[in-house]
């Protein structure tokens, strides 16, 4: 494959040998030719591996620009020019791209090791406070992530489904026989809705109106680059929103401690002795970050899904069928929704394969290290990529194809490989909101194509990166009628 193991040209004196630190001969260091006709003597002295081949970009930006218009191509040209270990500069950061599972096995292995997790997430800190995977304290990051782990695990996925299909009723229910809504601006504020009520509990639930906007504009001040106290309009909504957010959160958060009586997310919080310690602002914090992070990346998955589907009717027949023959099952909130449907499963990882929601995963190279060769600086970013990943013909069979039944039981192509599918990343910091996602995924999408008739407005609808992941941009209207 281009790229692998490949050296940089030497000296130009016919030597291969990497030129790092050019030695005062006015030759590689390999070798001690001076370009005259003098016998050639090759040095023992060790020779470090050189950098991974760079993506050409612009001065400063470097990839930044064309990284903007379309994360997926830009990412997909370097690979296809430099092979699967490539550095690329995006506006300020550069790092290097790990594209294939075995690299994918060191990254999520070396994670609080030779890579590094909190630099990455600095950004949250403004909208959630010193938190989760921005916290500075490996112990207590680690303790926050578990504990979100175990908030998700045991009994309540089925508490949290029933909240998904009462959602996704009453939302039905207000659509009558036939018309036509906005993909993006219905399925949001549903996830959120339903986020709201299975995680934070009916108190919020009932003050969504309020609750809403001020997670949007918590969203819309996240940045990357620019320094998050600058007096920009956009930043001081953010402020205003995380204290009205946490005016709004603290009573709710006391009550629980003081009269208990709930099985969820937000209890868990309230019952983690370690959290409750820190006191109600970490607290809040949490209960944000899982929110924010979870229902914006699941409303984008979601959209995916039903768009690949309506995309290839012959898969959309099958899960109609499953569907109706599945009726009074996951579409009327079965606890047991995460087993059932398995073809509308295999659909949600297909577009989970195809259209990953995040276009790439960072952490910051805390210890210099080598790979494949190479050899990779401390401090520069080491990244993986799932969109292009997910298209390697050597791990997923024809893979431009959209083909949902390649994980079927007979071929499994996810199994093969433990790091074969990352679209929920892997390893510590692997998606806690996995079969939260995957479920309200299911449960929306079942609920909809058991009542209605659809079609797409746009044969394709565009990616858009807005808001931080990928999802079908606006216009993208589904004309719906009864069945
Ligand atoms: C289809 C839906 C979802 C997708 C594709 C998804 C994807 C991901 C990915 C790729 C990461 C890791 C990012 C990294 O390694 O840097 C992540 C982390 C995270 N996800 Fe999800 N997610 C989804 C749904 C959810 C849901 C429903 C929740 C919660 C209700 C959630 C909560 C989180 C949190 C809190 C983190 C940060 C992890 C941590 O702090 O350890 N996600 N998600």
């Amino acid at each position: 494959m281009a790229g692998r193991g490949r050296w940089p040209g030497g000296c130009g004196n016919g030597c291969s040998a990497t030129r790092r630190s050019a030695p005062s001969s006015g030759n590689c260091g390999r070798c001690s030719s001076s370009g005259s006709d003098q016998e050639v003597v090759v040095s023992t002295a060790a020779v470090e591996p050189a950098l991974p081949p760079e993506v050409r970009g612009l001065p400063l930006l470097g990839s930044f620009l064309e990284w903007r218009k379309d994360q997926h191509a830009t990412f997909m040209r370097a690979y296809r020019e430099h092979g699967p270990i490539f550095t690329i500069r995006l506006g300020p950061m550069k790092g290097v791209m790990l594209i294939g599972p075995e690299h994918h096995e060191f990254f999520f292995r070396e994670v609080d090791r030779k890579l590094s997790v909190p630099e990455i997430y600095r950004f949250t800190v403004p909208m959630f406070g010193d938190l989760l995977m921005a916290a500075t304290d490996t112990e207590r990051r680690r303790r926050h992530v578990s504990m979100l782990q175990s908030a998700f695990q045991g009994g309540r996925l089925a508490a949290y489904t029933e909240v998904m299909a009462e959602e996704t009723e009453r939302w039905l229910t207000g659509l009558g026989r036939s018309g036509e809504f906005e993909l993006w601006d219905t399925f949001e504020p549903l996830v959120m809705r339903i986020a709201a009520g299975a995680l934070l509990g009916p108190e919020i639930r009932a003050r969504i109106d309020e609750f809403r906007p001020l997670l949007v504009d918590l969203a819309r001040g996240m940045e990357f680059i620019l320094p998050p106290n600058l007096p920009l309009p956009r930043f001081r909504r953010r402020d205003r929103a995380r204290r009205r957010l946490g005016e709004m959160l603290r009573p709710v958060l006391a009550e629980r401690a003081r009269a208990g009586g709930y099985d969820d997310f937000l209890q868990s919080l309230v019952d983690d002795a370690a959290l409750r310690a820190e006191g109600p602002d970490v607290q809040v914090g949490m209960a944000m970050a899982t929110l924010f992070t979870g229902y914006l990346t699941t409303a984008a998955q979601a959209c995916w899904t039903l768009v690949q589907l309506l995309q290839h009717p012959a898969q959309l027949d099958a899960v109609v069928a499953e569907i109706d023959a599945d009726r009074g099952g996951a579409a009327a909130g079965c606890p047991h929704a995460g087993a059932r449907l398995p073809r509308l499963e295999r659909a949600f990882k297909e577009s989970l394969r195809m259209r990953p929601v995040m276009s790439h995963y960072a952490r910051t190279t805390a210890v210099e290290y080598e790979i494949g060769g190479y050899r990779v600086p401390e401090g520069w970013l080491t990244m993986l990529c799932p969109s292009v990943a997910h298209r390697l013909p050597e791990v997923f069979a024809d893979p431009e194809r959209y083909d949902p039944d390649r994980f079927g039981p007979e071929r499994a192509e996810d199994k093969r490989n433990p790091h074969a599918l990352i679209g929920f990343s892997g390893g510590f910091y692997r998606c806690p909101g996995q079969a939260f996602g995957t479920n309200e995924t299911k449960v929306l999408l079942s609920g909809l194509l058991a009542r209605y008739r659809l079609d797409m407005s746009v044969p394709d609808p565009r990616p858009d990166v807005d808001l931080g992941v990928t999802r079908p941009g606006s216009p993208c209207r589904i004309r719906y009628e009864r069945r």
